[in-house]
């Protein structure tokens, strides 16, 4: 498949043209040394069989092709582990570039989805809301410069590298870190000081010394994409993704900014609740209706937090009694999600759906409201209740573009539940089931 260049309108092949080819294409020499091919591990071989093994020793023998890759267009490089290959395209997103560490398979969707990934935009919406500063305890973090109202567009960036969730479970770990440094190696110079800046960026001059890994910045951070088919339960196409300039923004479990992966790949951030000059900007790495107990030890575990995570939501300063409330309101929310969530449910009154919604804004949930919001109307509607079941879906869409983007399926839908509640099927429900 042949993509247009954004900016020659040239046509940028898939396939790596000879060095020096006389279509424009230009190579950067790259140390050899950087390069590196492995065999496939014990574990990929088992997995995928002959194959993983005959890419391998094939990758092995044509380590001498050209190892530095075309100024534009996608390139399939022979730095391979496995079935695991480093893939390139320096042009894409306005020459931002991006790379990739994952199976041919994937590569080839990731090519077809190059248009939307240049469609993205590139930018902090307006540099001046913000600023990097060290926040206690946490490192490098981003601090609101001005207040900021709810709603607000802080960033929209596209990923600069995509790799693939198994190559943790595939490839020994020595053979992903060589993966992977070649694979950031690849990215045009700006992008890859952007990168680099991961590594060391809010470490303590003593935890400086030992440079955050390229592994540890991507499970550090919650970006994931899936470039599969989510109604294929074989298809394990789960990727991570990195975007340097949103790698700032700490974890918190009631955060002030919403943050979610676009149609175009595109990583926004968007003010989720009023947020006063000098409050961190954050955003939730984890469910933030987990229990307590699991959130803190899921960010240690998974997002390389040094320490249970010490936000106000899990310390709640000290205060036993505050932090037992907050405890009983995220156990209450769980449970009458589940139940707004069945539309057969015989349990759901009136009050039930009104202390829902007053316990998700006691609990501060504001970068997570869309689909309580989005529940709450539903069952509003079950009962014939359509004044509120009306504010509820307007409030859904609402909360939906935050959370999800104007053109996510869920603000669409509930755009169109919005504007004709009594026309929608959800209306009176429950009570036509039971003959009212
Ligand atoms: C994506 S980075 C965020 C930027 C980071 N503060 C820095 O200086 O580069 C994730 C890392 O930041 C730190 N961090 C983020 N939120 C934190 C929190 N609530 N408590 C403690 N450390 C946090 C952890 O070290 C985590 O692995």
């Amino acid at each position: 498949e042949a993509d247009v260049s954004p900016d020659t309108g040239a046509k940028a092949k898939a396939d790596a043209p000879a060095a020096g080819s006389s279509e424009g294409l230009a190579y950067e020499a790259i140390e050899k040394a950087d390069v590196y091919t492995g065999n496939a591990t014990a574990e990929a071989a088992k997995g995928a069989g002959a194959g993983v093994a005959a890419k391998a020793a094939k990758a092995a023998k044509t380590v001498n092709a050209p190892v530095s890759p075309p100024v534009q267009g996608w390139w399939e490089s022979k730095t391979c582990s496995g079935a695991y290959c480093v893939y390139t395209n320096l042009r894409i997103a306005q020459g931002r570039g991006l790379v990739m560490v994952s199976k041919f398979s994937d590569y080839q969707k990731m090519e077809r989805v190059e248009d939307h990934i240049n469609k993205g935009d590139n930018r902090f919406e307006d540099p001046s809301l913000f600023a990097e500063t060290e926040v206690v305890d946490k490192g490098t973090g981003l601090t609101a410069s001005k207040n900021l109202r709810r709603g607000k567009n802080l960033m929209s960036w596209s990923p600069v590298l995509v790799v693939h969730k198994d190559l943790f479970k595939d490839v020994k770990k020595k053979d992903r870190r060589k993966l992977l440094e070649a694979a950031v190696g690849f990215l045009p110079d700006e992008t890859r000081a952007k990168f680099d800046r991961q590594r060391t960026q809010g470490l303590s001059a003593g935890e400086g010394r030992k440079r955050r890994s390229i592994e540890d910045i991507l499970l550090g951070a919650p970006w994931e994409i899936n470039l599969g088919y989510e109604d294929r339960a074989e298809d394990h196409a789960k990727h991570y993704v990195n975007y340097p300039e949103a790698a700032v923004l700490g974890h918190d479990c009631r955060p002030n900014v919403a943050a979610y992966i676009d149609n175009h790949l595109a990583l926004r951030a968007t003010v989720a609740r009023r947020t006063q000059a000098g409050e961190e900007l954050t955003i939730s790495y984890i469910d933030p209706l987990l229990a307590r107990n699991k959130r803190q030890k899921w960010v240690q575990k998974h997002r390389g937090l040094n320490k249970p995570c010490g936000c106000h939501a899990c310390t709640a300063k000290g205060s036993a009694e505050e932090l037992l409330a907050s405890d009983e309101r995220v156990k209450e929310l769980t449970e009458t999600l589940a139940e707004l969530k069945n539309h057969d449910s015989k349990t759901v009154t009136e009050d039930k759906i009104d202390r829902f919604l007053a316990l998700l804004d006691e609990e501060r949930l504001h970068a997570k409201l869309a689909e309580g919001y989005e529940y709450a109307a539903l069952n509003y509607n079950y009962l014939g209740l359509d004044v509120k079941a009306k504010k509820y879906a307007d409030l859904a869409v609402q909360a939906g573009i935050i959370e999800g983007g104007i053109d996510s399926n869920d603000v669409v839908a509930n755009r169109i539940f919005a504007s004709d509640i009594k026309g929608h099927w959800s209306h009176r429900f429950t009570l036509k089931r039971r003959g009212q």
